[in-house]
């Protein structure tokens, strides 16, 4: 439900105000510590992978050479779900718990694991998209937290993901489609029977149906951010279903 904007600009704005003073010291403490921490994480991967392009003028090898600072704060990102769990952050546990989860997938039971395909451009294209929106967005949090919001900051985080969301789930489907000959071929992470467990499992076929997962997920996590858009930058009070 969308009500009239001057109203719910007001409104939206007293909610929030609310919601700091609530949050409590210590959490808003943690919070800037946390998104300064992961700002400086991404700004580390955007040099590192400019500076590798440069040198080298190839993507061959830049994986390998960010691989480890990428893994550690991808991973760190699952933090994010105890936070929204923990109600220090006032976001769907759900769409937080997608979002972080196929990252972390990507990055390693995908990139990591088949060696064949970190050469491929679309690992370049996700990892330039994913760079871009990390720094945007974690910066926004940090400067937030601190009450100094720069307006090219809080634009930059509601505007960029309209053009790099599409471009991110075309660089991580393209890799896992590139993945795809080289899972079948080894037969990774799979289990024929007969075995003990008595369980079989293929991951060839786990990789298609994670593809065609991203029909129906994609669409509400690309909805989700349009209404936090139209929310935090035209002011409207979208009432939302809870988790
Ligand atoms: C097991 C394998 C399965 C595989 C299946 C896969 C299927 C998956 C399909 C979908 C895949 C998508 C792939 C795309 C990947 C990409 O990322 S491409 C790059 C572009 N992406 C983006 O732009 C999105 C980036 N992600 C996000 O923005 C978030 O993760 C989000 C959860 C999608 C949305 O964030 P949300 O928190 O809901 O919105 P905000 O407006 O940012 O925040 C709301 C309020 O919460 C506060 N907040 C949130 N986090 C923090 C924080 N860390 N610190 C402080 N505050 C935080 C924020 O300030 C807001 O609060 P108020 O200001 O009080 O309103």
């Amino acid at each position: 439900m969308v009500s009239s904007e001057e109203d719910g600009g007001a409104a939206e704005e007293k909610e929030t105000n609310n919601r700091r003073r609530n949050r409590g010291a210590v959490a808003t403490a943690w919070l800037t510590f946390y998104n300064i921490a992961m700002t400086a994480g991404w700004l580390v991967l955007a040099i590192t992978m400019m500076r590798f392009y440069l040198q080298k003028g190839t993507n061959r090898g830049l994986y390998r050479s960010i691989a480890r600072t990428l893994k550690f704060f991808q991973t760190a990102a699952l933090v994010e779900v105890g936070h929204c769990a923990i109600g220090i952050v006032r976001t769907s546990v759900i769409v937080t718990g997608v979002q972080v989860c196929s990252r972390i997938f990507m990055v390693w039971f995908v990139t990591n694991s088949i060696r064949q395909v970190q050469s491929e451009e679309s690992v370049v294209l996700f990892l330039v998209v994913w760079t871009v929106t990390e720094i945007s967005r974690y910066s926004y949090y940090t400067f937030n937290l601190l009450h100094h919001l720069p307006y090219f900051i809080k634009w930059a985080r509601y505007n960029f993901f309209i053009i790099l969301y599409p471009l991110g789930v075309v660089g991580e489907l393209m890799t896992i489609y590139a993945a795809l000959p080289v899972v079948r071929r080894t037969a990774m992470y799979s289990l024929r029977l007969p075995n003990k467990y008595n369980v079989s499992f293929d991951y060839y076929y786990f990789l298609i149906i994670a593809m065609l997962s991203y029909i129906p997920l994609f669409p509400q996590l690309y909805f989700h951010m349009l209404r936090q858009r139209r929310k935090v930058l035209h002011g409207e009070v979208i009432v939302e279903k809870d988790d």
